[in-house]
């Protein structure tokens, strides 16, 4: 296959895989959440923001081009920022203190879905375990993030009364630093991925990393929607700041 044909390919399987179908999404983005439900969305979201940066430290490890170094570490900066205070899990910690959270308990990680946990963690240690190319070809759902971004932060907007601008800020800045990342990302992919057996793989891993998102919102589905909400994760009540709107 040529370049060209492989990323055909892949941006078929963004196409058919990625969350943005979830039907959890598509309430999301629709309005049709009640509040305790979008709390539980941000709550379980924020262990995904946490291990990006422990994921891409362990890529940029393999990386031996000072170069590409360069270009992936300004992914562990949008995360954790320069300094205290900055980066993405800062704002995304201020999305779940619009939502009446407390903090030790978003950070601690002990109230989410085991379903999210090991969705999570298969995505960090398959980053570690795959070859380089596998590994940054699992990043590629980021081609498609901006798009579900958009559509989430509008419905969001326009649907719930307890969310604004400023508690979604996090999804701001990934609408440019996404494609910016994507791009690397894929130019990396369409040059190492030259034969089959290559990029077989590399629509492989963008398959399981498109079964790592759905995998989260099928978690949020079970517990939050069907009623079925595992021993040890969050009950809907516990946890909010005294005085959090229920
Ligand atoms: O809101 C979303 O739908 C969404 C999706 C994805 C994605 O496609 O993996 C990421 C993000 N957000 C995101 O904010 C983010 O920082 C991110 C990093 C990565 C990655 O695989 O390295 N994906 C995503």
């Amino acid at each position: 296959m040529t370049a060209d044909g492989l990323e055909a390919r892949l941006r078929e399987i963004g196409e058919q895989r990625y969350h943005h179908r979830h039907p959890f999404q598509l309430m999301l983005q629709n309005g049709e959440l009640d509040r305790r439900q979008v709390r539980a969305w941000a709550l379980n979201r924020y262990y995904y923001q946490a291990m990006i940066p422990i994921k891409d430290a362990s890529l940029m490890a393999r990386l031996e081009d000072p170069e590409w170094r360069r270009e992936w570490r300004t992914r562990l900066v949008d995360h954790d920022g320069e300094a205290p205070g900055e980066g993405g899990i800062e704002r995304w910690l201020k999305l779940t203190d619009g939502l009446g959270f407390e903090r030790e308990l978003v950070q601690s990680t002990r109230a989410i879905l085991p379903g999210t946990r090991f969705a999570v963690e298969a995505y960090v240690h398959f980053v570690r375990d795959r070859s380089l190319l596998e590994a940054i070809a699992s990043s590629l759902t980021e081609l498609f993030s901006p798009k579900v971004i958009g559509t989430r932060v509008s419905g969001m907007l326009e649907h719930y009364d307890f969310i604004s601008e400023e508690t979604l800020a996090y999804f701001r800045p990934r609408l440019t630093q996404a494609p910016r990342d994507a791009e690397r990302a894929l130019s990396y992919v369409r040059e190492h991925a030259r034969r089959a057996d290559q990029q077989q793989a590399v629509m492989a891993a963008l398959e399981f990393k498109c079964d790592v998102l759905w995998t989260m919102l099928d978690a949020l589905h079970h517990a939050y929607i069907d009623g079925h909400v595992p021993p040890g994760a969050w009950d809907g009540e516990s946890g909010l700041v005294a005085g959090a709107t229920p």
